[in-house]
């Protein structure tokens, strides 16, 4: 049986940064990850930064129309930044004198041991200490055909097939409006499905309104329940029911995108007494402890906010929790920013104008149409004037409760209303505060002033 301190189970942001800094700290560090290709985690090799990168080409392309190989070169460009970045990753670790780098996939053999299994090979070890952190999956929905496969994507496998003409996508969350938005502007025809009302359904009403008016031709077809998918050589088709009437839409790609779980199927936790919650995520206390002591669980598999930078801070607590004072938990995480990068960005943190009424809330609301604010020039400097700035203010308190931003820069712009939110700086104080002109931030003194 090999014995390490400490085995950090999948290479995700939290995982590879708390190996590194046990590593540095004397800490003789065991880090398994299932694939090479996943070396640095998801976010690294499939998720955020080539879907940027891919974002960011599209965006650069001036012409609408539909044009193959363009988007081929972009996803040739998006491999070779995502495999410096794989390789710089691994590096960080391998090169460290105390961590080992074990491929397979492992699973609980008891509360602090592991086998680690690749093909025929297997490898048992111990560790005082044991990090999961693997990350999540995608949803199969329980709808008849939906296995992905063929012309059925997972946002990993839509990004290295060829440019779909018309792309179905059933969803219209983070991934769905992403991709849509993306792909719409790689030339594809896109229609995106979802149950709810509208996209974004928890976003306020005039705030999804905006973010789908961003998405120039995408059909959006709403209050829709599917009910089977099926694919032939030619093409997909999605049938589902609206207004009580079934109806069929066809494309060559369709993606599901209908959310992400933990991803805890290979992990074989009840062996080790590791409890999980109905969802399959691990369950853990506000230190990210599980119900065995000793084994934590950081990022998506714990079954809170699903990004990468929260994964960041689930390594800053277990850390302090190992080497600190043990003091940081997740309960003092307040105003969480997130973004979905659509052309310009949606950046949001707090509650919406709705969340805000029924929470109780006596609430003024700061609201414009970036083509209307005059002090914002950085939007049309770059000719894209879209979008819509809206804060909703406590009226007893004049603390910020939330804002939603759609702009250019706005998912910068949001990271100051945050901190601000974070630090009790009034609505009034960030209304009469210096910016920087020209830039999208200024904005603030014209729509606060609103109020
Ligand atoms: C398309 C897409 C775009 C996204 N864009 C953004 C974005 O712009 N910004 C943002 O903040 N978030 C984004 N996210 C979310 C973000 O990617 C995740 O929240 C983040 O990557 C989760 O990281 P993690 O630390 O939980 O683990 P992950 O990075 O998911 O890593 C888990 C690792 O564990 C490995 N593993 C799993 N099981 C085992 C096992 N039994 N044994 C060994 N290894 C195993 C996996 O191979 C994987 O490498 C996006 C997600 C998707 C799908
Ligand atoms: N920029 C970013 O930070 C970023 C980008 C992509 C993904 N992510 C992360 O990945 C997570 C997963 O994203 P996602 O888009 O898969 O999930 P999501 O939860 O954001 O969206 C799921 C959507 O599917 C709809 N839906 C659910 N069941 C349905 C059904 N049967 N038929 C039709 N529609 C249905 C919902 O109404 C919702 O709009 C996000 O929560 C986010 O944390 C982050």
């Amino acid at each position: 049986m090999n014995t390490f301190d400490v085995a950090v189970i999948g290479w995700g942001k939290g995982g590879k940064t708390i190996a590194g800094t046990l590593a540095r700290a004397g800490k003789r560090v065991a880090i398994i990850e299932q694939s090479a290709e996943m070396y640095g985690g998801a976010c690294i090799n499939v998720a955020c930064i080539p879907t940027k990168a891919l974002i960011h080409s599209a965006q650069s392309r001036p012409e609408k129309d539909y044009d193959p190989e363009y988007f081929a070169r972009a996803v040739d460009s998006r491999n070779k930044l995502t495999g410096k970045m794989r390789d710089v990753n691994y590096a960080m670790l391998a090169d460290l004198g105390n961590v080992v780098v074990i491929d397979g996939v492992a699973r609980f053999t008891g509360p602090k041991t592991l086998v680690v299994e690749a093909g025929e090979d297997s490898l048992e070890l111990s560790a005082e200490t044991i990090l999961i952190n693997t990350g999540s999956v995608p949803v199969i929905p329980d709808i008849e055909g939906a296995e992905f496969g063929g012309r059925i994507h997972t946002s990993i496998t839509l990004q290295q097939a060829p440019l779909p003409e018309h792309l179905v996508i059933v969803g219209g969350g983070y991934i769905g409006i992403e991709f849509a938005s993306m792909f719409s502007q790689f030339g594809s025809q896109v229609t995106v499905i979802d149950k709810n009302p509208r996209p974004l359904h928890r976003e306020d009403h005039d705030v999804s309104q905006v973010v789908s008016g961003l998405l120039d031709g995408v059909r959006f077809i709403t209050d829709a329940t599917v009910i089977r998918i099926s694919q032939t050589q030619d093409c997909a088709a999605i049938q589902y029911v609206w207004n009580e009437q079934e109806q069929t839409v066809r494309g060559d790609a369709v993606l599901i995108a209908l959310g992400r779980r933990p991803a805890t199927d290979s992990l074989d936790l009840a062996t080790a007494g590791i409890k999980t919650t109905k969802n399959g995520a691990v369950e853990v206390n506000e230190y990210l402890e599980s119900s065995v002591p000793g084994v934590y669980a950081l990022g998506d598999v714990n079954g809170g906010p699903q990004f990468t930078y929260i994964s960041l801070d689930d390594s800053r607590i277990v850390t302090d929790r190992i080497l600190g004072d043990g003091l940081r938990s997740r309960n003092d995480r307040q105003a969480i920013p997130s973004t979905i990068f659509t052309t310009p960005p949606f950046a949001k943190v707090g509650l919406t104008e709705a969340e805000a009424e029924k929470a109780g809330y006596s609430i003024k609301v700061a609201s414009k149409n970036v083509a209307d604010i005059k002090a914002m020039p950085k939007p049309k400097i770059v000719g894209d004037p879209r979008g819509m700035i809206k804060v909703i203010v406590d009226a007893d308190s004049d603390l910020i409760l939330g804002a939603a931003l759609i702009h250019i820069d706005a998912q910068e712009v949001i990271n100051l209303v945050a901190l601000a939110m974070r630090h009790k700086i009034t609505a009034s104080e960030l209304r009469d505060t210096i910016y920087i002109h020209p830039s999208s931030t200024e904005a603030l003194n014209e729509v606060l002033g609103t109020i």
